[in-house]
């Protein structure tokens, strides 16, 4: 992977991530990697894991509007954990939530009574049901790539990035 900076807005997400990560005693490296995932109401993510290239650790940070996350065994594709996934929240995979699969539902609107973190939300109930309505979301999900190789200084000179971070 070739390097390129964060942006400031990242770093600064960044810096709380690996704050959070090493008062949790996480045993990961620098999360030099991110992706940015846009989720318009309705659309998900198939259940999937991220391999063993990012293992053990990744973190994700939820914006916009809030998703049901499932993680299902990789044995029978049982649910056996739902977390909602609220704009504001970090969440971490890790160990066997790492190792299983996770997915988003294509839902329009998310259950959030079956979520196990139901009781610390902090997402109004909508007419005082339990279905939210999906607003977008943008996920910034941090990872650690162990090979990465730095750009030439002249290229990221050329491609304005003044430092490498
Ligand atoms: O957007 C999320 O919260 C999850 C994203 C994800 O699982 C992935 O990109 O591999
Ligand atoms: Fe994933």
């Amino acid at each position: 992977m070739l390097r390129i900076p964060f942006p400031e807005y990242l770093k600064e997400i960044n810096s709380k991530v690996k704050e959070f990560l090493e008062k949790k005693e996480f045993k990961v490296g620098e999360m030099n990697h991110v992706l940015i995932n846009e989720y318009k109401p309705g659309q998900g993510i198939m259940a999937h894991t991220d391999g063993p290239a990012y293992s053990p650790v990744v973190a994700t940070i939820s914006t916009g509007g809030g998703q049901l996350l499932n993680i299902r065994t990789k044995e029978n594709k049982e649910i056996i954990h739902s977390v909602y996934l609220e704009p504001g929240a970090l969440s971490v995979l890790h160990g066997a939530l790492y190792s299983e699969l996770h997915e988003i539902e294509e839902n329009l609107s998310d259950d959030i009574s079956r979520a196990s973190n139901f009781h610390s939300l902090s997402s109004p109930l909508e007419n005082g049901n339990f279905l939210i309505s999906r607003q977008t979301r943008i996920s910034f999900t941090f990872r650690n790539v162990r090979s990465t190789r730095f750009l030439p200084k002249a290229l990221l000179k050329t491609l304005n990035f003044d430092s490498v971070s």
